[in-house]
C-alpha cells in the first residue's frame, strides 16, 4: 500500500475511533474485515491508532499548530513506520511542521502533555502511588508483550517452550506464574499446532496468577462467577485436572459462546457454562452453600489494561466508575452466598483504582464477619509462585505493569468460617 493511502486510512479510522462510540479494537476489526490488507499494513495502522490514543493529550497539543484535517495531523504524529516512508506521503508544509514538533523537549511540556491521562484519573493515582506515578504512566503508555498459559492438562511448560522454539518462536518462562510463557515479539499463534490442539492459550501472566489464587482442587465444586470468554475458567478447569464441576456463569450469553471453541481445544469436560439473568438469578440460589471455591472476576473499568486498550482512559469517567462499584459490591455479595463453610472466595479486577479494589474488599469484610480475609502472598507461594511477597500490598494481590510487566490487577481472598 502506498504511504499516502496508509496515512489516509489512519486518518479515516481516527475520525471514527476518537468519537469513542465503540471500543477501538472493535472499530479496527470491523475495518480489517471490510478492507483486506497485509499483516504489515494492519500492524502499522493498528499501532498508529493505539499510539495516538496513548499520547492523545500531547498530539492534540502539537496538532494545534499544523494545517490540514486534525485527524491527519494526529495520524502523522502517531505514525509508526519509519520516517523516510512517512515523509514520502507529506507535503512540504507538513514536513516543516513535523520537524518543529521533533524539536519540542519533554521538559518544556506541561504535565498533562507528558502523562496523557484525563485529570480525573491523575489525582487518585498520584495519591495512591506518590513518586511511582511517573513510572506507572510510562509503563501504561508502552505496548504490552504477549503471554501464554500452557494447558498443563496436555503438556509441560518446558516441552511447549522447546516445541515453539523449533518453529522459530523464542519464549521465556514467566517469572511468577508456573504456567506461563512470554513471547519476545508479538506473533499470530492461531495456526500453531500447540494452539489448535489446546496446549496454549493467550493469557496475561497477571490473569494466570488470579486463577492460581483460587487453588481449585480435584473433585471440587467451583464457580467462575463472571466467566466471560473463559480465560480464567480454562486455567481453573485444568488445575482441577478435568474433575469435579466448574460452573462458568456470565450475564452475557454472547461472551460465554466464545468460551465454547476454547473449551473444545482445551480437552476440558468439567466446565458447565450458564448464562444468568443477573447476580440474584434463581439458578444461583439453588447452589447456595454448596460450592467450595468462587472466583468473582468482576466487571470493572479495565484501567489496568491501558497498555492494550488505551482508549479506555478516554471512554471511562467518574460516573461510570461509581456505577461499577455499586455493581461490584452487589455481585460479590451474591457470589459469597454460594460458598460452603470453609470455602474460598476470590474477588478480582483488572483495575488500578482503589475504589474498585481495596475499597470494595474492605466494605465486604466489614459487612461479612463470617468471612476471614486471607493473605494472598503465602497462598501464591504455596502454589509455586516465586517472589510472591513482591506481588502483594498487605493482604491483597496488587500487580502493576511498571513493577511486574503484567497488566494492573487486584485480588482479595477470604475463607468462609467453618
Ligand atoms: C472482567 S470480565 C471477565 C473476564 C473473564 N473472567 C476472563 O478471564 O476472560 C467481567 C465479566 O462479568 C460479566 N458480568 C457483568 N455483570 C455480571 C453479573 N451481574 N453477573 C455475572 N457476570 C456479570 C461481564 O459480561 C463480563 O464478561
Amino acid at each position: 500500500m502506498h504511504p499516502k493511502a496508509l496515512l489516509d486510512s489512519c486518518s479515516e479510522l481516527l475520525k471514527q475511533v476518537l468519537r469513542f462510540d465503540h471500543p477501538a479494537d472493535m472499530v479496527l476489526s470491523r475495518y480489517f474485515r471490510e478492507f483486506r490488507l497485509g499483516p504489515r499494513e494492519r500492524a502499522t495502522i493498528a499501532e498508529t491508532i493505539y499510539g495516538v490514543l496513548r499520547k492523545k493529550n500531547l498530539y492534540a497539543y502539537l496538532a494545534q499548530h499544523g494545517s490540514g484535517p486534525p485527524e491527519r495531523r494526529l495520524a502523522i504524529l502517531g505514525f509508526t513506520s519509519d520516517r523516510e516512508y512517512l515523509s514520502s506521503a507529506l507535503t512540504d508544509q507538513e514536513l516543516d511542521w513535523l520537524q518543529r514538533c521533533d524539536q519540542v523537549l519533554p521538559e518544556d511540556l506541561m504535565e498533562l502533555h507528558r502523562h496523557n491521562l484525563p485529570q480525573w484519573l491523575v489525582d487518585p493515582l498520584k495519591e495512591q502511588l506518590g513518586a511511582d506515578f511517573w513510572p506507572l504512566v510510562e509503563s501504561l503508555n508502552a505496548p504490552a508483550g504477549l503471554d501464554m498459559r500452557v494447558n498443563t492438562l496436555k503438556d509441560k511448560r518446558a516441552d511447549v517452550q522447546k516445541e515453539l522454539l523449533k518453529v522459530g518462536l523464542k519464549t521465556t518462562a514467566t517469572p511468577y506464574s508456573p504456567w506461563g510463557l512470554r513471547l519476545a515479539d508479538k506473533s499470530q499463534l492461531g495456526k500453531l499446532d500447540a494452539f489448535t490442539r489446546g496446549a496454549i492459550e493467550v493469557q496475561d501472566e497477571g490473569s494466570q496468577l488470579l486463577a492460581l489464587l483460587v487453588d481449585a482442587k480435584r473433585g471440587e465444586m467451583v464457580v467462575d462467577f463472571c466467566a466471560g470468554a473463559g480465560g480464567k475458567t480454562l486455567a481453573i478447569g485444568a488445575a482441577m485436572r478435568n474433575t469435579g464441576r466448574l460452573y462458568a456463569f456470565d450475564t452475557s450469553a454472547h461472551r460465554l459462546e466464545a468460551l465454547k471453541p476454547r473449551l473444545a481445544r482445551s480437552g476440558l469436560s468439567n466446565v458447565h457454562p450458564v448464562a444468568i439473568a443477573h447476580e440474584r438469578d434463581d439458578r444461583i440460589k439453588r447452589l447456595a452453600g454448596k460450592i467450595d471455591r468462587v472466583l468473582v472476576d468482576s466487571p470493572c473499568s479495565g484501567l489496568g489494561t491501558l497498555r492494550r486498550n488505551p482508549d479506555l482512559k478516554w471512554r471511562q469517567n467518574p460516573k461510570a466508575i461509581e456505577e461499577l462499584t455499586a455493581k461490584q459490591t452487589a455481585i460479590l455479595q451474591s457470589a459469597a452466598r454460594l460458598l460452603k463453610p470453609g470455602g474460598r472466595l476470590v474477588y478480582a479486577t483488572c483495575s488500578i483504582l482503589r475504589e474498585e479494589n481495596e475499597a470494595i474488599a474492605e466494605a465486604f469484610s466489614l459487612a461479612n464477619p463470617g468471612f476471614t480475609l486471607m493473605e494472598a502472598g503465602p497462598i501464591l507461594t504455596h502454589m509455586g509462585v516465586e517472589h510472591a511477597d513482591t506481588l502483594v500490598r498487605g493482604p491483597y494481590l496488587r500487580l502493576w505493569p511498571y513493577l511486574h510487566q503484567t497488566d494492573g490487577f487486584f485480588a482479595a481472598v477470604w475463607q468462609k468460617e467453618l
